[in-house]
């Protein structure tokens, strides 16, 4: 049964002498260094979530809130700082360009990898129908990754993601760089892996996208819960309406 438990999570990223970037800093060194100097940003702050199947959650905030950081904090990307993390269920998590491939290798080796790295056989059924839906020339699986175009690697990323159902599926906001038509295309396939995944968690500013798709939306500022707010599903009555006045 698939569930994830965050109880009073942090995060904290260390800070490896970004103090020191300043030319003012770099001339006068320890001089000016004040004492008790943070030396952390705490990007993830004493969250505590529940999600059992059937559970949708949208993450909204502002830019720098936390919510992609909350995401990799739950594929298990990073270890939490302080608190407990508990995910049970096989995650695919869709969390942008630069997550677990390697540029230099050649599209079709990175495609391989990733399902393997996801406990799938990548067969050349597999591997014809992921790279059918990135409708990308048959020769570009053989360059390597560097020579992709930003959309034309998330075509790829997001291809090879979504070829499987997911008991979790986290979703970053990521599919802007791709065209009008993929995007589309990706979220009518996004759609049906929603449907099928016992939990999704979502970040994202496009409210909309939220309300469409979540139960819940939890609101981060600075790393915290600033609140949670229950989505009403679209009511019979309201359809009914619109269904008539159509
Ligand atoms: N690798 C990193 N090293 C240091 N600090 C980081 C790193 N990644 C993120 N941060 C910091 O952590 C905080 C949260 O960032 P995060 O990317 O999780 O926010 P976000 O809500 O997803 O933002 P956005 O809406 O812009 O995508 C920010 O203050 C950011 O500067």
């Amino acid at each position: 049964m698939a569930s994830i438990n965050l109880h009073n999570v942090c995060l904290d990223y260390p800070l490896y002498g970004a103090y020191d970037f300043s030319l003012k800093r770099r001339l006068l060194g320890h001089l000016i260094r004040e004492k008790g100097e943070t030396r952390i940003i705490r990007a993830v702050d004493n969250v505590t979530i529940e999600a059992e199947a059937g559970t949708r959650i949208g993450l909204a905030g502002p830019n720098g809130s936390g919510k992609s950081t909350l995401l990799r904090l739950i594929a298990g990307v990073y270890p939490p700082s302080s608190g407990r993390v508990a995910v049970s269920g096989n995650v695919v998590p869709l969390l942008g360009l630069n997550a677990g491939v390697n540029l230099d290798f050649i599209a079709e080796d990175n495609i391989a990898l990733l399902l393997r790295i996801s406990g799938r056989k990548p067969t050349r059924a597999v591997l014809d129908e992921i790279w059918a839906f990135t409708e990308l020339e048959e020769r570009m699986q053989r360059l390597p990754l560097r020579m992709f175009s930003s959309g034309m690697l998330m075509r790829v990323l997001f291809a090879t993601a979504t070829a499987f159902p997911a008991d979790i599926l986290l979703l970053d906001e990521w599919l802007s760089v791709v065209d009008e038509h993929f995007a589309e295309k990706a979220e009518r396939r996004l759609q049906n892996l929603v449907s099928q995944a016992a939990i999704v968690i979502i970040a994202s500013h496009d409210q909309p996208l939220l309300r469409r798709t979540c139960t819940s939306i939890i609101n981060l500022d600075h790393g915290r819960i600033a609140s949670t707010v229950a989505v009403e599903p679209p009511s019979p009555f309201s359809f009914e309406l619109r269904e008539q006045r159509a």
